[in-house]
């Protein structure tokens, strides 16, 4: 077995030793500018994986054991409130350590800011900004499906996520928030890790984190492991098998539109057969709820006694709480996904009604379904940003 240092001299010189074929065009002298990546911190054994994949050689046991210790990294998910409405994790920001909402669905991180009004931050851990690190004429303004949104400028600055490293991240600084976001005082902003052609940054969009730090990882990967009413994690840069039982069953991602996107090809309500019918979807850990087609929704609530659509006093379909929930299964890559019924008890209309909020709603308005929270937190999800990006969905 050759020590890491043997190995660190073979990759030095290997394109030479390993001798692969060079198609050296014929072409005029010319030099090119070496420029430093200052982007991130690397990792030696991480670096002989991906060297030695790339030639083709066996990565010994010793280089792929020191690359999975690597940078890469593991992030906890807490639940937001007692319904699991939203999940915030850790996030090292400058100098600052906010909580913040990992969201599958959009692409801007922003953080609450020392640079909004003072009763704007009431309840928050915020982002002290730094004038030096500020990105000159750039600014920013998102808005979500529900209508909550936030808007201000940029900075350049180190970001931590589970030990892995950006040291000069885009950081989107609130000027503003919506009256949402200053009310949930759990929430200190967004971490987006849909694909960075949704990033809202103008004149000149940014990458998000994972786009800024997955070169750095074994594997271009990050999966996420929400849970019901506990803590789950976000994983960057490896599968972890004790997340998952059986097979991870993965499809090829559309995102020709900035999404998580992908086709399930049919569902059942309980135990009833299957429905072969085609479902255009995201996976979105920013949305808290199944959002489906209305023929499927009243297919499911049709199993469920004393629901009813009250779209008036509250906006959805709702059910009393007592009600026994089927369970919801859909197919994705020909693997039967399914979510226990209880977790499609979303939560009380308010504290202490004995009506309850269904986590299945219509997806009326929207071009394509959302698989949210209420699907996820039963799912161990694999994100991958290849070539080709992938979705891999196991049972947790
Ligand atoms: C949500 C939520 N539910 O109960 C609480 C508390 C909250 C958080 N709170 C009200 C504020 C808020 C609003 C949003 N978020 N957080 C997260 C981003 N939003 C998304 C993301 C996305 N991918 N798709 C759609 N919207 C809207």
């Amino acid at each position: 077995m050759p020590s890491l240092s043997a190995l660190a001299t073979l990759l030095a010189f290997s394109d030479v030793i390993l001798g692969s074929p060079v198609d050296v065009q014929k072409r005029k002298p010319f030099s090119l500018g070496q420029v430093e990546r200052k982007k991130f911190v690397k990792h030696g054994p991480t670096q002989m994986a991906k060297d030695l994949r790339k030639h083709g050689v066996a990565v010994p046991e010793a280089i792929s054991i020191a690359a999975a210790a690597g940078p890469n990294g593991s992030a906890p998910a807490v639940p937001g409130d007692q319904y699991d409405s939203l999940y915030l994790t850790p996030v090292t920001v400058g100098s600052s350590t906010l909580q913040l909402d990992f969201d599958t669905g959009s692409s801007d991180l922003w953080v609450f800011s020392s640079l909004q009004a003072s009763s704007q931050l009431t309840g928050h851990d915020y982002y002290k900004v730094d004038a030096s690190k500020k990105v000159a004429g750039a600014t920013w303004k998102i808005s979500y499906g529900d209508g909550s949104g936030a808007s201000g400028t940029v900075y350049a600055d180190k970001v931590v996520v589970g030990g892995v490293t950006a040291t000069s991240q885009a950081v989107e600084a609130a000027t503003s928030v919506s009256a949402a976001f200053q009310r949930d005082t759990d929430t200190d902003g967004l971490l987006g890790l849909a694909f960075s052609s949704l990033n809202t940054i103008k004149p000149t969009p940014s990458k998000t984190w994972f786009d800024t730090i997955k070169g750095n990882l074994p594997s271009p990967i990050f999966a996420v492991t929400l849970k019901y009413h506990a803590a789950g994690t976000y994983d960057f840069g490896f599968i972890d098998k004790s997340k998952y039982t059986g097979d991870i069953t993965y499809v090829n991602v559309d995102n020709s539109d900035g999404f998580w996107g992908f086709t399930a090809t049919g569902y059942a309500v309980g135990t009833g057969a299957e429905v072969k019918t085609s479902i255009p979807a995201i996976g979105d850990t920013g949305t808290t709820l199944l959002y489906l087609p209305t023929a499927i929704v009243k297919a499911y609530y049709a199993k469920v006694s004393g629901a009813k659509l009250d779209s008036t006093n509250a906006g959805g379909w709702v059910f009393p709480c007592s009600a026994t929930l089927p369970d919801f299964t859909a197919t994705i890559g020909g693997a039967k996904q399914v979510v226990p019924g209880k977790y499609i008890n979303y939560a009380p209309l308010e504290t202490g009604s004995t009506t309850c909020f269904g986590g299945i709603q219509v997806n009326d308005g929207l071009p394509f379904s959302i698989f949210g929270d209420i699907f996820l937190k039963s799912k161990y999800v694999v994100h991958e940003l290849s070539a080709t990006p992938r979705l891999g969905f196991a049972q947790q």
